[in-house]
């Protein structure tokens, strides 16, 4: 009989039922494929089956074969379409991700082997002594029972030396694993994030990687360890007597057979709850996040509704499951037992027959129990191995994916960037949007160094979007975008990036000191003074200055407001002396005199001797780019005038027209 509490059947069945449930078990999905904001069915009436009274006519679709087993079909996910992981291909890559480490995999395996084979030693021994005790033996009973304390002594290091050297194998990969796939999510094409959620791609990162390194901590080292031990009671059950083996391994062929059909059904039920666990967790993610929202429209209640939805779908599965689960374990138990009342018959018999011995029945016994149980864990492992994977083929794809091809190659520095920009014929749609109409329509623009070019236009126009291009956040799908007379593609991007100053619509923090937010990602070294001046040249230090730390303040997106947010976010675009400025609405939440002050630190700054600098501003305000050297009118992803304010007043367009009716909206 197995002899430690981890491998005691009955623990077993209870740890299989725990990991089903549990949170790492159902991970989330993509979002932009599964996710919709209600569910598409009112899983709420099948629910109501399982209760007792009302729906007692249906006991019929309870049955075996009923109707009330059925699962709604699984939507099409990402990893569906995608090349399926074999558990091969993912063992391949574990063992590369530990590595140098693999020494520990290595004494876990032997020790897991040293340790398999004591426990299966045991019962023989076990059964050999209390037969010498009884019939008066002491010599061979005083053998046994050294033996006894040998194996015990050993299979107790083995086993411990086994569970820690897993477990330390599983703490190394998942750090490896999550590591990695971190940075190969860093690295991705924006277009990427476009298309994946926050979500999914933090649940990738935690629950993912975690079950995935559940296979190595538990699924193969349990399958090595029951295949031996299952093989071990195997040999001593066919030389204890063939024949009798012959029922238990029927009886463990039906077990197999039984298990493959629960094993199924409980595949589908995990992907699904899997699915419906990660729509729950979209909304409730969406809902915290928006609280202030929520609040102010007084939708408590629907929201609560909106996630009880998904729950309700949750537990429709998941009552299922539990049914199957229920079915599965009946007919393990019965067998399981079924097993030890058959050897006692049958071994009666021949005991009755003088074919067997009574100390060769308890050991018929002891190692029938021990392959029946083996045989559970190996096939109950090997299904948990593939669910494992299965669920995390996802991680794998993403570590597959490519880094976005800027990083890939060394572009061009060039001495000085002076800020001529040019785009010629540039058309662009968004990859995850590929529209009939494209966002930008054969673009021509030309911007000279130290130029103010101020871009206005309608909402939706495609302003953004030229800036976007500028970023090389995406790349146009034809036409040639020039800085300096060079492709913008042929430039270093790192380098790039480090010349570029960008203020986008709204600026975000990060959950750091003032000064370090102002500080980042600046290529050099900078000094105090120096964030002190961009903080002054963006209006900042006063306000900064009356916090009770200062500069040292703690700050996110919610401590400040969103004027001071942005102030912030223009220290920190001055900061490294950029040759272009871009700001995107990058004052719209400050107030008049801010703003005011700003225009002219703006327009000043390019004549400075410290700095010149080519400025690209978009804004709805048009009191902020009256000044620039030149408005660029941009309608429906094409640029439909173009000029000085005055010139452009006077052509009477749709700048006079935006003009006009800001002008009457303030009166
Ligand atoms: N990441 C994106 N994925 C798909 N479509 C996008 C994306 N960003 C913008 N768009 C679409 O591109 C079009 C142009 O957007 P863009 O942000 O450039 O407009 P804009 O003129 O800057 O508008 P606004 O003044 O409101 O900021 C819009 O129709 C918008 O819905």
């Amino acid at each position: 009989m197995p002899i430690s509490l981890s491998s005691s059947p009955s623990y077993s069945v209870l740890n299989l039922k725990t990991r089903l449930h549990s949170p790492l078990y159902l991970t989330t999905v993509k979002r932009h494929r599964l996710w919709s904001p209600t569910p598409t069915k009112n899983y709420n009436a099948d629910f109501q089956e399982i209760l007792p009274g009302k729906y007692s006519g249906h006991l019929g679709a309870v049955q075996v074969r009923g109707s009330w087993w059925n699962l709604p079909g699984v939507q099409a996910s990402e990893s569906s379409t995608a090349k399926p992981v074999t558990v091969s291909m993912a063992l391949k890559r574990i063992w590369g991700l530990i590595g140098d480490d693999n020494w520990i995999v290595f004494l876990a395996l032997g020790a897991l082997f040293i340790a398999a084979v004591s426990e299966i030693s045991m019962p023989r021994i076990l059964a050999a002594s209390v037969f010498s005790a009884n019939s008066g033996e002491s010599a061979a009973f005083s053998r046994s029972s050294r033996m006894l304390i040998l194996l015990l002594i050993i299979s107790g290091i083995c086993s411990g030396l086994r569970s820690g050297c897993f477990a330390m194998a599983n703490t190394i990969l998942v750090k490896r694993l999550r590591r990695s796939l971190y940075a190969y999510l860093v690295f991705q094409d924006i277009s990427f994030f476009d298309m994946e959620t926050v979500g999914s791609l933090t649940s990738r990162l935690g629950s993912d990687c975690q079950r995935l390194s559940h296979v190595i901590g538990n699924d193969i080292h349990l399958i090595i360890r029951n295949a031996i031990q299952g093989t071990g009671a195997l040999i001593n059950l066919l030389t204890l007597s063939w024949p009798l083996t012959l029922p238990t391994l029927i009886i463990c062929s039906v077990l197999a057979i039984i298990f493959s059909i629960y094993g199924r059904y409980q595949k589908r039920a995990a992907k699904l709850m899997q699915e419906f666990n990660a729509c729950a967790n979209n909304v409730a993610q969406e809902t915290l996040s928006l609280m202030r929202t929520v609040r102010a429209y007084g939708t408590e209640g629907e929201e609560v509704e909106r996630y009880k939805r998904w729950l309700d779908e949750l537990a429709f599965v998941s009552i299922r499951e539990s049914a199957a689960y229920g079915l599965w374990s009946m007919s393990f138990l019965t067998l399981y037992r079924f097993t030890q009342v058959l050897a006692v018959l049958l071994g009666g018999i021949c005991i009755m027959n003088s074919q067997l011995s009574p100390e060769q029945l308890t050991k018929y016994i002891l190692y029938c129990e021990w392959l029946i149980y083996a045989t559970w864990r190996v096939v109950d492992n090997s299904s948990s191995l593939l669910q494992s994977i299965g669920a995390c083929e996802k991680v794998f794809h993403l570590m597959d994916l490519l880094p976005t091809d800027q990083f890939l190659s060394q572009g061009v520095k060039l001495q000085r960037l002076m800020g001529n920009i040019q785009f010629v014929n540039v058309s662009f749609h968004y990859p995850s949007r590929i529209s009939q109409v494209p966002i930008l329509d054969r673009l021509n623009l030309a911007i000279q160094a130290n130029e103010v070019v101020a871009i206005v236009g309608l909402s939706g126009s495609g302003k953004s979007t030229i800036v976007n291009l500028l970023l090389r956040l995406y790349q146009p799908v034809s036409g040639q975008i020039y800085m300096d007379g060079l492709p913008l593609d042929e430039l270093d991007i790192r380098w790039l990036r480090e010349k570029i100053g960008f203020v986008g619509q709204e600026p975000d923090l990060f959950n750091m000191d003032i000064k370090s937010n102002i500080k980042y990602g600046c290529p050099r070294e900078v000094k105090d003074e120096d964030i002190e001046w961009a903080a002054k040249q963006a209006h900042a230090h006063e306000f900064i200055s009356s916090l009770p730390h200062g500069y040292q303040t703690i700050v996110d997106n919610d401590l400040l407001s969103g004027g001071q947010r942005q102030r912030i976010a223009i220290a920190r675009a001055m900061l490294p002396d950029p040759a272009i400025l871009v700001l995107d609405e990058a004052t719209s939440a400050l107030d008049a005199e801010s703003e005011h002050y700003l225009k002219g630190v703006f327009h000043g700054l390019r004549n400075e001797s410290r700095s010149k600098r080519t400025i690209i501003l978009i804004a709805h305000r048009l009191s902020t780019i009256k000044t620039a050297d030149r408005i660029v009118v941009m309608d429906k992803g094409q640029i439909i005038e173009m000029g000085d304010h005055t010139e452009l007043l006077q052509k009477g367009g749709l700048y006079s027209r935006l003009i006009g009716a800001q002008a009457k909206s303030m009166a």
